[in-house]
């Protein structure tokens, strides 16, 4: 015991900690800087780079280690690179560990939820944003116990530096043993540093985890995660509402009134209104097909300024697809595509515009989108998700954006919630909060794809009532895709109903729903009136 405890003190064998965390600190900091280039480059559009950085993977996933020291060491000075042992044992161990670490950060960029891209592309974020705002700060979430693992594996790899001499703990213990003999005490008191080295590290990884958990709750663990830049939280009104439990506002309450319903006589009034309007939307002869299937077939509809379109018709028939291209979400095969007069999507001289100019377009053309499953970020407090995008995107300051986060979510009767995270959130809460962040830069039209349909049919009204206010309060342009036969009914001016990628039928709204003229829409239409779920008619 007492040789043990000698040995487990000895200066010899602490010096060789030092160069052993040498080595891992090269080899993962260099693993990481070239694991985010190689994941960059799998990730990118390019199929040359994606091929490379694929052919790399290959080689020094599939090659030991320690040949790849010992080519470092003697087979680079052949080329002029001379390097220093514990360098040449790092950059052998960089090589080796960034395959691994990019892999890690693929999986963890590929595991954000795709509608959360949608979303933020929708809001005219840059590609470059995107990955900054949404997609890095959910991936390292998600990749910090993996990098824990490889952090405690490459401590173990560094062993193997002593293949080109570089006298870490493993080759001191070895040496040690030789020269005394000792064996069981050497190396059972260097098998409890590497230990040591490896415990301090899963502990550095739980406290980084326990760091970054956004669902912490206790009011101790909260303050440090309110800190958090994604997670920055009121913390004034957050104190006032900590112990006090706030309902939600019945949504018929939202203004103080009761549900709006225009009369016969001010619908006519409205239409009259709206016919003299300028085009909002004009969409020419769009034409869109996925593979073989076309999914657009020639459509043509014109929305005018302040008014309300409810687009109907069975499930496929294209609405989402045309909803997305009004939003150059999708490129179309054919045709054109005018937002406020602006063909989008081309520059002046008819080439196609960068995905970047694309996001500019976007975000100064103003068309905002809702989407069926809410797509808010999921590391972003309701606050966040409609303040962020207005900083990130408008170039708004902070407080600017704040006070019009907390004015659209007191609209939407949310503004006690607007700490919390979207999975605290129930789903016509989270509808609510996206239509306030979609709101959130005053923009031209406002697309509606399915915006209840992801809901229990207890919430599908808070969420109608805020978006029928926006209709007949507001006067927003708005394109809804719908199956509330009804709401479309009470909300819509125009009804155009499709079928095969094409309007079979338009018109205004309450004329087309009782009278149809199609029996295609009429069909559609009985079927959605004997059996009030979408599905009657999938
Ligand atoms: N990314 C895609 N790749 C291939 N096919 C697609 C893609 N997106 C949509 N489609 C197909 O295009 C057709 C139209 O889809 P779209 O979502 O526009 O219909 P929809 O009218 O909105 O239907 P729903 O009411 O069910 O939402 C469908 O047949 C669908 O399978």
């Amino acid at each position: 015991m007492s040789l043990f405890l000698h040995y487990l003190s000895m200066p010899y064998l602490l010096e060789g900690i030092e160069l052993t965390l040498e080595v891992t600190a090269l080899g993962l900091g260099g693993g990481l800087i070239l694991g985010l280039i190689l994941a960059g480059m799998q990730l990118s559009r390019f199929w040359l780079l994606a091929a490379i950085a694929r052919a790399y993977t290959v080689i020094f996933r599939g090659t030991p280690l320690i040949l790849q020291m010992v080519f470092a060491y003697d087979a680079l000075p052949h080329i002029g690179i001379k390097l220093p042992a514990v360098l040449a044992a790092g950059l052998a161990l960089a090589c080796n560990e960034a395959p691994f670490i990019a892999e890690m950060l693929r999986a963890g960029v590929l595991g954000v939820d795709r509608g959360q891209l949608t979303a933020g592309q929708a809001l005219g974020m840059t590609p470059s944003v995107l990955m900054r705002r949404v997609i890095a700060p959910q991936a390292i979430r998600t990749m910090i116990p993996a990098f824990g693992n490889e952090a405690v594996s490459a401590l173990k790899n560094s062993s193997l530096a002593s293949v080109v001499a570089v006298q870490e703990l493993t080759l001191r213990s070895t040496q040690l043993a030789s020269s005394t003999f000792d064996f069981f005490s050497i190396f059972f008191a260097s098998g409890l540093l590497y230990l040591v080295l490896t415990a301090t590290i899963s502990v550095i990884q739980l406290f980084v985890e326990w760091l970054l958990d956004l669902d912490r709750t206790t009011r101790r663990e909260r303050k440090l995660a309110d800190y958090l830049p994604w997670r920055r939280v009121d913390l004034a009104t957050k104190l006032e509402l900590a112990d006090a439990t706030v309902a939600d506002p019945d949504p018929a309450e939202l203004a103080d009134t009761p549900p709006l319903a225009l009369t016969r006589e001010e619908r006519a009034r409205r239409a009259t209104t709206i016919a003299r309007n300028n085009i909002a939307v004009e969409a020419k002869d769009l034409t869109k097909s996925y593979g073989p299937q076309k999914v657009l077939d020639g459509l043509d509809l014109t929305v005018r300024v302040g008014e309300v379109v409810a687009l109907l018709g069975p499930s496929g028939s294209g609405k989402s697809t045309l909803l997305r291209c009004i939003n150059h979400l999708e490129n179309w095969d054919a045709g054109t595509l005018r937002v406020g007069g602006r063909r989008l999507g081309f520059d002046e001289n008819g080439k196609r515009l960068s995905p970047r100019a694309i996001a500019n377009e976007r975000a100064s053309v103003g068309v905002g989108m809702v989407f069926q499953q809410f797509n808010l970020f999921a590391h972003l407090s309701a606050k966040e998700n409609v303040a962020g995008p207005l900083r990130w995107v408008h170039g708004m300051t902070r407080i600017d954006a704040d006070r019009r986060a907390t004015e659209l979510l007191d609209r939407v009767g949310l503004s006690h919630r607007a700490d919390a995270l979207p999975r605290h959130l129930s789903g016509g809460q989270q509808q609510r909060v996206a239509i306030a962040r979609a709101l959130a830069p005053n923009p031209s039209v406002l697309l509606l794809d399915e915006p209840t349909s992801a809901l229990d049919p207890e919430l599908v009204n808070e969420v109608l009532e805020v978006i029928r206010r926006l209709a007949i309060d507001d006067g927003l342009t708005m394109i809804i895709s719908t199956h509330q036969i009804r709401f479309a009914d009470e909300v819509a001016d125009r009804v155009a109903f499709l079928s095969g990628g094409a309007i079979i039928e338009e018109g205004p709204a309450h004329e087309v729903l009782t009278n149809p003229r199609n029996p295609l829409t009429a069909r559609f239409l009985s079927v959605m009136e004997a059996d009030k779920t979408p599905e009657a008619v999938r």
